[in-house]
C-alpha cells in the first residue's frame, strides 16, 4: 500500500487513478512530503524538506521551475510532469491575447457596461470611434521556444484563420515537435531576428538558468517600436523593470502576461491573467491523468516514462522480484551491485541502466526469491558508496 498525498488544486479525475487496493491519498490543501508519492500543480516546494520517504513527486502540468530537481535527484526522488498535456489551453488563451493585443475589446467592453440610460444604441455609435483597433492579418508574430505550446500557438496564427507571418527560434527543438511546425513559419537563427521586425513576440521556454530574464532591456530594447509582448511562460523569463520603462517610453505598446505582480497589475499598458493557462477542464484532466498513471507505474513497476530528472528507464518483468537503484553515475557502480548479487549467488535475468548527468538509475530482475531476503540484501546494497536508494519490487499481478 503506498501512501500518496494530493494537492487539492490536481483535478479528481487525475486523484481517482490511485486505486484504493494500492493507494491511500490524502487529498489535503497542504499536502506534506512525508508520503511515498506527492501530487502538485503550481505549489512552490524550494523551502520545504522533502521526507526520506517520498519516492516521487508528480507535477501537474509541464513547468517544474516550483521544484528543486537537483535536491530531489540527490535524495533518489523520481519527478514526473505532464508534458503536452495542458498545451491547447494554453495555446487558446494565447491567440485570445494575440485578439485583446490587436483591438481594444476589454476597455471597450467596460465603457459599454458603463453607459446609463435609454438610448444606449445612439451612445454607442457616438462612443465606438475611441475603440478602433488593428488586424492580426499580414502582421508578424515572434515565438520564441517552439516546444508544445509554441508549436501550436506557431500553427495556429500561421494558419489561414489568423494569416500572421510566424517567426519562431527555438536552438533545441525536438524532431518529434519540428516535424509538427507548419512549413510555413521561418526558422530564425537567434533571438534578435525574432524580435526586430516582429509586431507581436510571445514567449514559451520552460524558465531555467538559461532562460531567466532572457527578455531583458537588451533584447526588449531590440523589438519593433509598437509591438506587444506576451508571456504565458513564467514571469522570471523577462525583466520585469526593463518591460515597464520601455512601456512607458512608448517602446512597447503593451504587455499581455499570465503573471501577475504588485508593479503589473496597475499599470495601464499591462494586461494580467491569474496563471490560468493551464486552467481548463481538458487541461487539467489530462495533466493529472498523464502524471499519476507515470508515477503509479513508477512506485508499481519502477519503470521510468516522461521524468524531468531520468531518462526513460523501461524493462518488462522477466522475473518475480526487480531491484532499482538510484546512484550516482561514477564508474563501476554496475560492477559493484552486480558482485554483491553474486556473494549472494544471486542471478540477473535482466538489467537495464540508464544516466542523466551526475546520477543513473539501475533495474534488475532476479531469479524467484523470497522479497523480505531480498529486502535484507537490498539493504546492504543501499550501503554501496554512491548509492542513494533500493527498492524491491514485485511482479504486479
Ligand atoms: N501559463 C500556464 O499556465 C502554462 C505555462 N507553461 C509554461 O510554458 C513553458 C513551455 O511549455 P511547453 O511548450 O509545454 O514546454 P515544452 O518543453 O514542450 O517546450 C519548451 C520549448 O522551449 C525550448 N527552449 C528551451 N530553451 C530555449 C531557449 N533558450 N530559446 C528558445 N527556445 C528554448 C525547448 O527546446 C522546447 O522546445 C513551460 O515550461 C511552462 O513554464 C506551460 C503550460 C501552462
Ligand atoms: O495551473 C497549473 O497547474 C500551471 C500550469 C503551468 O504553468 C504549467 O503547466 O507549467
Amino acid at each position: 500500500m503506498f501512501q500518496i498525498t494530493a494537492s487539492t488544486t490536481v483535478a479528481p479525475a487525475g486523484v481517482a487513478l490511485f486505486d484504493q487496493e494500492n493507494y491511500k491519498v490524502d487529498y489535503g490543501e497542504s499536502p506534506t512530503t512525508d508520503a511515498a508519492g506527492l501530487l502538485i500543480r503550481s505549489v512552490d516546494l524550494h523551502q520545504t524538506a522533502l521526507s526520506e520517504r517520498l519516492l516521487t513527486i508528480g507535477r501537474a502540468g509541464v513547468g517544474v521551475n516550483n521544484i528543486p530537481l537537483d535536491k530531489a535527484v540527490q535524495q533518489g526522488i523520481v519527478v514526473f510532469n505532464a508534458p503536452a498535456a495542458n498545451a491547447n489551453g494554453v495555446k487558446e488563451l494565447v491567440l485570445a491575447a494575440l485578439a485583446i493585443g490587436a483591438r481594444p475589446m476589454l476597455p471597450a467592453s467596460d465603457w459599454v457596461h458603463g453607459l446609463k440610460g435609454n438610448d444606449i444604441d445612439v451612445q454607442v455609435e457616438k462612443g465606438k470611434k475611441a475603440y478602433v483597433g488593428t488586424e492580426l492579418l499580414g502582421k508578424q508574430l515572434g515565438v520564441i521556444g517552439l516546444g508544445h505550446v509554441g508549436g501550436l500557438v506557431a500553427n495556429s496564427a500561421s494558419s489561414t484563420a489568423f494569416g500572421m507571418h510566424v517567426v519562431g527560434y527555438d536552438p533545441y527543438i525536438q524532431v518529434d515537435t519540428a516535424w509538427n511546425l507548419s512549413h510555413h513559419i521561418h526558422h530564425a537563427k537567434n533571438v534578435s531576428q525574432v524580435l526586430q521586425d516582429s509586431d507581436y513576440v510571445t514567449i514559451h521556454v520552460p524558465l531555467t538558468d538559461e532562460t531567466a530574464e532572457m527578455l531583458n532591456a537588451e533584447a526588449i530594447a531590440q523589438m519593433k517600436p509598437g509591438s506587444v509582448l506576451l508571456n504565458f511562460a513564467r514571469d522570471d523569463v523577462v525583466d520585469e523593470a526593463a518591460i515597464i520603462a520601455a512601456l512607458d517610453r512608448g517602446h512597447l505598446r503593451q504587455y499581455i502576461t499570465d503573471f501577475a505582480t504588485p508593479k503589473l497589475i496597475h499599470h495601464p499598458k499591462v494586461l494580467c491573467f491569474p496563471h490560468i493557462g493551464g486552467s481548463t477542464d481538458a487541461a487539467e484532466t489530462n495533466s493529472a491523468k498523464m502524471v499519476v498513471q507515470t508515477m503509479k507505474n513508477y512506485l508499481e513497476t519502477g519503470n521510468i516514462r516522461n521524468s524531468v530528472t531520468f531518462p526513460d528507464t523501461v524493462m518488462d518483468f522477466q522475473a518475480p522480484l526487480r531491484l532499482t537503484l538510484i546512484h550516482r553515475n561514477v564508474p563501476n557502480m554496475v560492477g559493484r551491485m552486480t558482485e554483491v548479487l553474486a556473494n549472494y549467488d544471486l542471478n540477473i535475468v535482466n538489467m537495464v541502466n540508464r544516466s542523466n548527468g551526475d546520477y543513473a538509475y539501475t533495474m534488475i530482475d532476479l531469479d524467484a526469491l523470497e522479497a523480505k531476503r531480498l529486502q535484507r540484501i537490498a539493504n546492504k546494497m543501499a550501503q554501496i558508496e554512491n548509492v542513494v536508494r533500493v527498492r524491491v519490487i514485485e511482479q504486479p499481478k
